[in-house]
């Protein structure tokens, strides 16, 4: 492992090389290479406004959707070219899945919030099988026993926490490889975050996870591997323990210990 977060190791499940992201004229994301290794979840943290969520977006193309957002440089997953113009960003995002702040059920029942990427991507081939793929997603996302007697109600009708572990369902239903959470607990009490954290541990079995979180204390509880943005810039990234214990640069030390941020 070097500095900017290239691995010299493993093969990297996403790698990105010299990536730019410009607002119109704001530089957000300044020159940041990194490889992501698969099974592993990678915590971004950094102070607000370092780039932490725009970084993330561009793992999906999520930036895609924003106007005056121009992402430049080399983005890999497997190492086959995200942004290559054959590559269409709604399959793509079926196979990188994310989850947002905020719980965002489609008002829609609990099963259909589930099946709708299965659907919409035609991964079912008759309602037996659909049926067990809301079933092997909500189980994925520790939520089965709790829904199972009430999938025809509506989402929106479940608990924070509930809904959060749903939106992770509906994520994983269309069987991605990647799952980006940008703040995924931030709206969530400490019990319904306690499930979350567990729940993203297992989740690292079978997907590259990457979270982005305000929370140090939740990157260290969660994390492998830890990248601190500062300003745009990857300032350091590498093994979570070692990032909170004896990180290389001044900036990180400054952030950890609550001097910046
Ligand atoms: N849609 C947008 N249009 C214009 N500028 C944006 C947009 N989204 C983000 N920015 C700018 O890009 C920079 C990085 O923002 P970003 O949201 O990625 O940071 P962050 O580290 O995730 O912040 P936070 O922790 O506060 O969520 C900031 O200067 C922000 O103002």
């Amino acid at each position: 492992m070097n500095d900017t977060g290239l691995t010299d190791t493993a093969p990297a499940k996403i790698t990105a090389r010299g990536v730019q992201v410009y607002y119109g004229g704001t530089h957000a994301i300044k020159d940041v290479s990194v490889d992501i290794p698969d099974n592993t979840v990678t915590a971004f943290i950094g102070p607000s406004g370092c780039g932490k969520s725009t970084f993330l977006r561009c793992i999906n193309r999520m930036n895609d959707t924003i106007a005056v957002a121009r992402v430049e440089g080399d983005i890999r997953i497997d190492g086959e070219d995200i942004y290559d113009r054959r590559v269409d960003p709604v399959q793509l995002r079926a196979k990188v899945g994310m989850v947002f702040q905020k719980p965002n059920p489609f008002p829609k029942s609990i099963y259909d919030n589930v099946a709708y990427g299965p659907r919409i991507h035609g991964l079912a081939k008759d309602r037996a099988d659909l049926d067990g793929i809301v079933e092997s997603a909500l189980r994925r996302a520790a939520l089965w026993e709790e829904v199972k007697d009430r999938l025809a109600q509506p989402g929106t009708g479940l608990s924070g926490g509930q809904q959060q572990r749903l939106c992770i369902a509906r994520a994983v239903a269309t069987a991605p490889e990647v799952l980006l959470m940008d703040e995924p607990c931030s709206a969530l009490d400490p019990i319904a975050t306690a499930q979350v954290e567990e729940l993203i541990d297992e989740l690292k079995q079978n997907y590259s996870v990457v979270i982005v979180t305000h929370s140090m204390q939740q990157a260290a509880r969660v994390s492998q591997r830890t990248a601190f943005f500062h300003l745009g810039h990857l300032v350091e990234y590498g093994e979570t323990g070692r990032i909170f214990t004896s990180p290389e640069d001044p900036r990180t030390e400054s952030y950890i210990s609550g001097r910046i941020g």
